[in-house]
């Protein structure tokens, strides 16, 4: 049996109050999940915790079968983590980025240069390759952290809100971008506010809500959890989060 791409046990975390408890989850290789949920319910917190960036209290994290804090540099070197404020730095140009990039994941340059192009081809970014990033839009900056992200060609891809802030356009180029990195065998986390974005782009969604995972499916299945089969998502996501878990 293959592993998951991430498997979640008994999880827990407080702050000054419990944000996470004993959460479960576990997402199969290969699929694009939106893990959505109302402000404050913890998004956030669990996929720093996957990534490493925050400790957890207790329970254990798997990425492809590694114990993330048994082998957390294994684990790291398949992830990629792209925050919702992504850092660049700006006075370097996207190619420059990319390669600096590239560069600590001791990629070789000629390897590197070769994904660098098809990713920025791809992101339209390659008409501005060799424009420092200080002049970009929120937007364009997002594209070129996306990016960067991908340079590894990292097996899970997690993405905070990465949506947020683009035009149509741009939400179009990083969502085809993404759907790219599952077709090519990728598994790919985003955390969205935006139900339409779940709805559109992810092939299973998770609902969490009070550090527990409410409820888990395709968007039929949550339908039809909540109750009745032609509501729309936002009734589904509210009726569900309603619910005591
Ligand atoms: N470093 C921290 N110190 C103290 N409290 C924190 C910290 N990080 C998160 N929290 C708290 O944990 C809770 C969950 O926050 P988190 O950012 O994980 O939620 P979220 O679901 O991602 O929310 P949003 O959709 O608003 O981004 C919130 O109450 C937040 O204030």
């Amino acid at each position: 049996m293959t592993d998951p791409a991430l498997r979640i046990t008994k999880l827990s975390k407080a702050f000054d109050k419990p944000v996470i408890r004993d959460l479960d989850l576990e997402i199969a290789s290969g699929q694009l999940y939106a893990l959505l949920g109302p402000n404050g319910a913890g998004k956030t917190t669990t996929l720093r915790m996957v990534v490493g960036l925050t400790p957890m209290d207790r329970g254990s994290i798997a990425i492809y079968g590694i114990d993330t804090r048994a082998d957390p540099l294994a684990a790291k070197a398949i992830t990629a983590w792209l925050p919702d404020e992504p850092m660049l730095y700006d006075k370097l140009t996207p190619a420059e980025y990319l390669a600096f990039v590239a560069g600590l994941w001791s990629i070789p340059p000629a390897e590197a240069a070769d994904e660098a192009e098809r990713l920025l081809r791809w992101l339209r970014l390659w008409d501005v390759r060799d424009t420092r990033c200080e002049g970009f839009s929120r937007g364009m900056k997002q594209k070129v952290a996306l990016a960067g992200a991908l340079i590894h060609k990292p097996r899970l891809l997690i993405l905070d809100e990465p949506l947020t802030g683009l035009d149509a356009e741009m939400a179009r180029a990083v969502k085809d971008t993404l759907r790219a990195q599952v077709d090519a065998g990728a598994t790919v986390i985003v955390t969205t506010h935006i139900l339409e974005v779940a709805e559109r782009l992810a092939d299973r969604i998770g609902i969490i809500a009070d550090g527990h995972l409410h409820a888990e499916g395709t968007l039929d299945e949550l339908r039809s959890l909540a109750g009745s089969d032609d509501m729309t998502l936002e009734d589904t996501f509210i009726r569900l989060t309603s619910e005591p878990a």
